[in-house]
């Protein structure tokens, strides 16, 4: 059973168009994605595409104004309002995207002390372990954000994230700000933490790092989730990728020969009739401009093409 799964989740934002008239925007079609206990899956998807609000939803702090649907399990039983405050920043925690979640007129020691429970004893001795094992000095904790390189806040934020030993840590692209060697550390802690039996989610544009640590790829694309694939079958010529973005981003990095793709991704107010990613597609017919097509099981995976096999 996976410890979290989410179905075909789609999000509408609420717009006051003239006056008092509302409009709703779906800016998010169907997203799915599950994690199993001691997986690390990593969301990979360029700018927009939804990684961060599905991370969002799953930890339940979508914005007001927008309208959620679909479903969210987690280890089953479905994930209520009340059941998510009660997990939250416990079981699931969150690796937020901007170093702005940081409060700027608190020192960054104490911040990070509200996130340890009360159960593990000493805030400021469990503090001082978490900075260490980041390699964050003493003096850091009486620092205040201002005051931090973009390494060292995004280092704070994950000690924060994980101050309450969380089963399910969903982290937002938490690698920018780091150099070569802070990525390296911060991809295999991620990948010791799943090795203790945790679910990592790691959102990132960057498919090399994702590759590194995952143990299965799920690609979004405006919006949807268009396939889910063991990290094995990003290899070769991609021949055993299952969606043609897939085998695109696959063979747009330098090892490949970065064989770029025409086109861009549309816009959720711009999207194609048929399968969204039919405008780049090589494989297009005319059956693809009828209707998305449904995400379906596929060789150990899922993909969201009538023409996968
Ligand atoms: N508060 C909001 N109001 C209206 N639209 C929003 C809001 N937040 C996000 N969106 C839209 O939802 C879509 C998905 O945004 P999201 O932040 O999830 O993308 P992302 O994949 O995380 O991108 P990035 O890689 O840039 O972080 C985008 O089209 C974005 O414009
Ligand atoms: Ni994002």
């Amino acid at each position: 059973m996976p410890v979290l799964q989410a179905k075909d989740i789609s999000i509408s934002f609420c717009q006051y168009t003239k006056g008092l008239e509302q409009s709703y925007q779906k800016v998010i079609t169907s997203l799915h994605l599950d994690v199993h206990a001691g997986e690390v899956v990593a969301i990979v998807g360029s700018s927009g595409s939804g990684k961060s609000l599905l991370a969002h939803s799953i930890l339940g702090i979508l914005p007001d104004n927008c309208q959620l649907s679909g479903e969210l399990y987690y280890k089953g039983a479905p994930l209520s309002e009340v059941e998510l405050s009660k997990l939250r920043g416990k079981e699931i925690s969150l690796v937020p995207q901007s170093i702005n979640y940081l409060d700027p007129l608190m020192k960054v020691g104490k911040q990070v002390e509200t996130s340890v429970p009360k159960e593990k004893g000493n805030k400021k001795s469990v503090v001082r372990q978490l900075f260490s094992k980041f390699g964050l000095a003493p003096k850091v904790e009486e620092m205040y954000p201002f005051q931090l390189s973009g390494g060292m806040a995004r280092r704070a934020i994950v000690s924060a994230a994980i101050a309450g030993n969380p089963k399910l840590l969903v982290a937002d692209e938490p690698t920018p700000g780091l150099d070569e060697e802070g990525v390296k550390e911060a991809l295999s802690f991620f990948k010791k933490l799943s090795n203790q039996g945790h679910s990592i989610i790691m959102i990132t544009h960057d498919l090399e790092a994702a590759l590194q640590i995952a143990d299965r790829i799920v690609v979004f694309y405006a919006g949807t989730t268009v396939e889910m694939a063991p990290v094995r079958d990003f290899a070769g010529a991609g021949e055993n990728l299952r969606h043609p973005y897939s085998k695109a981003l696959w063979n747009a990095l330098p090892q490949n020969g970065f064989q770029p793709l025409a086109g861009s991704q549309p816009l959720h107010d711009q999207l194609p009739k048929g399968c969204f990613f039919g405008p780049r597609c090589s494989l297009k017919t005319e059956m693809c401009e009828q209707h998305l097509p449904e995400l379906r099981g596929l060789r150990d995976g899922s993909v969201r093409c009538i023409h996968a096999t």
